[in-house]
């Protein structure tokens, strides 16, 4: 059944939402999979390789991708990876380029983080000075996506004409949109954010949106035009940690788009989590680059993410009310 063009699935064992109408070779290349490269069972039956593209998703569908490694072999090792905007990554840790010491600083922690994107504000970057050293000396563009966005930006003309101003200084398309309401808690206008993601979809940006942490809000984000959703944890900067776990998992499982959480996360153990609550990624800054030691935090971070995710796809064991022995009774003197 399918509740505002989107059905529920199962894949790997996960739950999704994804858009209705999908054929099964569109859903794997939306998970960042080549479909020529994958083999699909669907509960329970193989479906030929050469149907993927015919054959449609339904609501209830439990799926098992499995991806091809090599010539030709079939591994049953899932890369699990995601994607956005039709690009593919493997680290789910995005992380932000302000507040550290020095550019050498920043390209160390991104390069503990295993971070595949850095995020840039594109008001703080140098076109004063040509001399000056420039981010791009230290993270290479060529290996790392930037990801402009509108930190700063308080209201969305200012934001869509900051981001109009990077697609034609660099050619980006994939952006971070945030619209701040005020100064003091740098929490998102969410009409003028919506107002902003709306217009930008339409002249062909693909924002990833900073937004509050309200499953409505997302579903609105997600039907203008949203790439990604980026709820806060807590409020930018604040290292508070994850303040309201169940938005957070509505979200999740009210999108079909990417979810990560963006801002307010601490420590590694909140970015885990994160993704323990099934949300895609994790953006931060301030954790990593306020850190004592900034590299052996991204580190810390990027093990958190890891573990998050894998424990999200193991399945967490049922809370129990009462004690239960680990050992079994069975067989005792
Ligand atoms: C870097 C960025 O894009 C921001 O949204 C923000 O700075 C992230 O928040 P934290 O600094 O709290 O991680």
């Amino acid at each position: 059944m399918s509740i505002d063009g989107t059905i529920s699935i199962h894949i790997n064992g996960e739950h999704r939402r994804v858009r209705d109408g999908l054929t099964l070779a569109a859903l794997a290349s939306e998970l960042g999979f080549v479909p020529e490269k994958v083999a699909v069972e669907r509960n329970l039956e193989v479906v030929p390789r050469s149907t993927l593209g015919q054959v449609l998703v339904e609501d209830g569908d439990e799926l098992e991708i499995v991806h091809f490694v090599g010539g030709g072999d079939v591994s049953a090792v899932d890369e699990d990876r995601w994607s956005v905007a039709g690009k593919s990554f493997r680290s789910r840790l995005i992380v932000g380029t302000g507040k550290y010491k020095d550019f050498e600083q920043n390209a160390a922690a991104v390069e503990a983080s295993g971070a595949e994107i850095v995020t840039v504000a594109v008001r703080r970057v140098n076109v004063s000075d040509p001399k000056a050293p420039m981010l791009t000396d230290y993270i290479d563009p060529r290996k790392i996506t930037y990801l402009p966005n509108t930190a700063g930006c308080y209201t969305g003309e200012e934001a869509i004409r900051t981001l109009r101003l990077a697609r034609e200084a660099g050619g980006w398309d994939l952006v971070k949109l945030e619209v701040l309401g005020e100064a003091r808690t740098l929490y998102p206008d969410m009409v003028e954010t919506l107002r902003a993601t709306e217009i930008l979809a339409k002249e062909g940006f693909k924002p990833m949106v900073y937004c509050v942490d309200d499953p409505i809000a997302a579903r609105r984000l997600e039907d203008a035009g949203a790439v990604a959703i980026m709820p806060l944890g807590a409020p930018i900067g604040s290292g508070l940690g994850i303040q309201n776990r169940v938005t957070i998992r509505l979200i999740v499982e009210g999108t079909s788009l990417p979810v990560l959480v963006d801002a307010g996360v601490g420590t590694a153990s909140e970015a885990a989590e994160a993704m323990e609550l099934g949300c895609t990624g994790v953006l931060m800054n301030t954790a990593i680059a306020e850190a004592k030691d900034p590299v052996l935090m991204a580190a810390a971070m990027k093990a958190g993410v890891e573990a998050g995710r894998m424990a999200y796809r193991a399945g967490r064991m049922g809370k129990r009310m009462y004690a239960d022995p680990s050992s079994p009774l069975a067989g005792l003197i």
